[in-house]
């Protein structure tokens, strides 16, 4: 087993048969295609169905297969004008350079945002008008408003969700070309839990066969998939990292459990397992230490409301790093510092809750009992631990405060305390 290569690459359909369930939307394509050019046929057309139900691997087996040459386009290359007029040069010409007629395919038209991408809908409209090619286009969700001007101009070709038994089907083929132990009962529940998206129930089989080398319904459950879970870090990771949209981004960080301080570790130790470009690198590390910039401040002023932006930064700031979108699976593993940072983290805790109990008896910022009195303290507890006895009395601190600041003088600091204790009762009694 290899994780080199993502298996839904690896496993895309090559053939017109090998894509599966869709059999009236491939003799529509196949259909419109024959007779592209003729009176009134569109010029265009426009697949859209659920995510990960075939329809950019239906156009990659047509060309395969009926030797058209395919320019693929994703959303993130065309959004403005100007990247439009580039894609239209090629389309205005009969036949390429090997002679091949040319499919131009643009993935994910929803993915335009008709305000942010300035005239990217009516240059596709322009294109579609002088192009001497088919043009072929994907989308989700063909209703949204953006592609209202579009739609006139295209032949709908709808793609339907597919089956469970189907994606059992896929994923029982994928596990006996790797060799993979997978019951059945494993296979039905990533099958029931893509709802229909082959290409997250492949990404789900590769991510468990690769990390326990069997695929068993134990595991399978373990990871929880349903769209409203919390992910395992390594799968949150893979999420945020191959994002499409800001949203995807945004939800990877909150589907985890873990914590913002994890959350920064976790990022910090994968940037560069992710990205190979150091440009890329860069700019995910900056937009890192804004989201770092923005936590502190949340920390030391309490302004809850920049979480948000915080957010922005940790999540979309470090997928959209990227130049180019392209797919990758990575291992991402336990950040080392992780380890060091569990360890401690207890103490970490205690002295929270000791500057909240000192900052609510001194009517001052938690920042400051941190920054200018505990500071003291520890001073005091390790070299007088008579008086930080008085002290701990007075500000009624805990064992494990004490322990905290004491360290290794704490047995003296409570040994006084108790002292001081058993006199005060001797005083009372007599
Ligand atoms: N109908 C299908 N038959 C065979 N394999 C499929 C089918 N649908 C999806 N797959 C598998 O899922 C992966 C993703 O499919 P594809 O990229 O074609 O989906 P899509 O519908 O274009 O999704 P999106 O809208 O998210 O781009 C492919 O690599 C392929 O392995």
């Amino acid at each position: 087993m290899s994780s080199a290569l993502p298996w839904i690459i690896k496993y895309r359909p090559r053939t017109i048969e090998d894509v599966v369930n869709q059999e009236d939307a491939k003799n529509a394509f196949l259909n419109w295609l024959e007779n592209w050019g003729k009176p009134g046929q569109k010029k265009a057309v426009l697949l859209h169905g659920p995510a990960g139900c075939g329809k950019t691997s239906l156009v990659e087996a047509v060309a395969r297969s009926k030797g058209y040459q395919l320019f693929e386009m994703n959303a993130s290359d065309f959004r403005r004008k100007s990247d439009i007029e580039s894609i239209a040069k090629i389309a205005a010409q009969t036949s390429g350079l090997t002679g091949k007629r040319k499919i131009i395919l643009l993935d994910e038209v929803d993915g335009i945002n008709a305000r942010a991408d300035e005239g990217g809908i009516e240059a596709i409209i322009e294109l579609i008008n002088v192009s001497k090619n088919p043009i072929v286009m994907t989308a989700n969700n063909p209703y949204s408003k953006n592609l209202l001007p579009l739609r006139q101009n295209v032949l709908e070709i709808p793609m339907k969700r597919l089956s469970e038994t189907h994606v059992v089907t896929a994923l029982k083929k994928i596990c006996g070309a790797e060799k993979i132990e997978c019951s059945d009962e494993a296979l039905r529940e990533i099958a029931k839990r893509s709802e229909g998206d082959l290409r997250s129930a492949i990404n789900d089989l590769q991510a468990i066969a690769e990390t326990y080398g069997k695929v068993t319904l134990e595991l399978v459950k373990s990871l929880a998939t349903y769209r409203d879970r919390q992910y395992a870090p390594y799968e949150a990771l893979q999420r945020l990292f191959n994002a499409k949209y800001v949203f995807q981004a945004k939800d990877a960080l909150t589907s985890t459990d873990l914590d913002y301080d994890e959350l920064f570790l976790w990022l910090n130790e994968h940037i560069p397992t992710y990205y190979e470009d150091p440009e890329e690198v860069a700019r995910a590390y900056e937009a890192l230490s804004r989201a770092d910039v923005y936590y502190g401040r949340i920390k030391s002023r309490g302004q809850w409301d920049l979480l948000s932006y915080m957010y922005d930064m940790m999540g979309p700031g470090v997928a959209f790093a990227r130049k180019v979108y392209k797919y990758r699976f990575k291992p991402f593993k336990a950040p080392s510092r992780k380890k060091q940072l569990s360890e401690t983290k207890r103490s970490r805790e205690v002295r929270e809750a000791l500057a909240e109990h000192l900052a609510s008896r001194l009517l001052t910022s938690k920042a400051t009992v941190k920054a200018e009195v505990i500071p003291y303290l520890q001073v005091i507890f390790k070299y007088n631990p008579r008086y930080a006895a008085r002290i701990a009395k007075g500000y009624s601190l805990s064992e494990e405060h004490i322990n905290w600041l004491a360290g290794s003088k704490s047995l003296e600091v409570i040994g006084y305390l108790k002292k001081g204790e058993k006199a005060r009762e001797r005083g009372r009694g007599g």
